[in-house]
């Protein structure tokens, strides 16, 4: 890695232990100009992404024919004087937008629309990833960490992560974190208490229709005391009805909205960052929170070494995020013969091949 001054060499320890600290923190986005992008830069401006005592440098990646769209959003980010802004960059390098970066979020692709899966972005957004992979292995800081936006995500992070070998491939990951907050909505509504009532759900697998939104682990808080969801809610529903409305909410946003989801998916991507950066911490009843994202699997839970797969995940705030042992899923509330882990990773694994023989990989 290389093209980085000392000074934004700050690790997210340093920046734990100094939360004053003023050396701002270099985030990339990519995909600027577009629906999400837009959702997303005025909270990270903001101190929305890594607190209100870190300034941060924006550097804005966009392709040539929408230049000039970001151009007009860094005008708007300058007309909002956010005292954490440090600086705005706009470009179409992607050696110049990844240079120093700390905190990249790779949004710019393709989104799909009604009726497409979002696999079938594969050949059209795959391409993409290779190219922005190789930049952040030349210009990126030693501390970078990356979330992977754009569709379909958990293989475009691998085609990254596949083109940056001197990069720890666990500083690539995916967003499943949108699945995981759809999770934690939909659990608190049916069991009719607030969202900050629910801990301990987990997104298994691909960021995909076969996803594996699972309950087994999960609690809510009810009259002050936390007991198992399952035991809450029914796990009837849970099986025929959650699963598959956590798993196809995405198509469901893009019928009734006529768009895919933008807000949903920034705030999502900013929860990513800030909890891998910050640290996960605890629930109200004490224990570790956990959260969902698409790390890189190390063999657990049958994952196959090397997929982007999501898990359940703590994070204290240094570099990689941790996969938390002894939760298997309980498949026996699923509709049918179950094997639902096993299906979404198989998936998994044909997008890699897909990718392969594509030659992205
Ligand atoms: N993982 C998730 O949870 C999740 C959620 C919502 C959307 N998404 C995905 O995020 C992606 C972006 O969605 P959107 O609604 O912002 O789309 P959009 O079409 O509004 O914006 C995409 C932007 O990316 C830009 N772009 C395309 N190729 C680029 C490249 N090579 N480098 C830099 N920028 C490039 C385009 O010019 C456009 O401005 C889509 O693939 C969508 O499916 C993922
Ligand atoms: O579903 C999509 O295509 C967009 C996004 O991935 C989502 O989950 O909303």
């Amino acid at each position: 890695m290389g093209g980085v001054d000392t000074a934004q060499q700050t690790t997210a320890q340093d920046t734990a232990q100094d939360p004053a600290s003023t050396t701002p923190r270099t985030v990339t986005v990519t995909g600027a100009a577009g629906n999400i992008g837009y959702a997303l830069l005025f909270r990270i401006a903001a101190g929305g992404m890594l607190g209100p005592d870190t300034s941060v440098r924006l550097r804005l990646l966009e392709i040539p024919a929408a230049l000039g769209a970001a151009e007009g959003t860094a005008m708007e980010l300058a007309d909002a004087a956010f005292p954490l802004l440090a600086d705005v960059e706009v470009t179409d390098e992607p050696a110049r937008a990844f240079d120093g970066v700390q905190h990249a979020l790779l949004v710019g692709a393709r989104p799909r629309t009604k009726g497409m899966e979002r696999s079938d972005l594969l050949e059209a957004n795959g391409g993409i990833f290779g190219p922005q992979g190789r930049a952040i292995n030349d210009h990126a800081a030693q501390d970078v960490r990356v979330v992977v936006v754009g569709n379909p995500a958990n293989t475009n992070a691998l085609i990254a992560a596949a083109h940056a070998p001197d990069v720890p491939a666990e500083r690539f990951t995916a967003l499943t974190r949108l699945d995981h907050n759809r999770a934690v909505a939909q659990l608190a509504a049916r069991a009719g208490v607030a969202v900050t009532d629910v801990a301990g759900v987990t997104i298994w697998g691909n960021h995909s229709a076969t996803q594996f939104p699972d309950l087994t682990h999960a609690r809510v808080r009810v009259d002050g005391t936390w007991r198992p969801a399952l035991e809450v809610v029914d796990p009837v529903w849970a099986g025929e009805e959650f699963v598959p409305r956590v798993a196809r909410r995405g198509a469901e946003i893009i019928e009734v909205r006529g768009a895919s989801s933008a807000a949903s998916a920034a705030s999502a991507a900013i929860d990513h960052l800030r909890d891998w950066t910050l640290g996960t911490g605890v629930d109200a009843d004490g224990a570790p929170r956990r959260t969902s994202a698409a790390v890189v699997s190390d063999g657990s839970y049958g994952v196959p070494e090397g997929l982007i797969s999501s898990f359940p995940v703590t994070s204290d705030g240094g570099t990689a995020w941790r996969i938390v042992p002894g939760l298997e899923p309980d498949e026996s509330v699923l509709p049918g013969e179950g094997g639902r882990l096993a299906a979404t990773v198989a998936e998994l694994e044909a997008e890699r091949d897909a990718v392969r023989g594509l030659g992205l990989l």
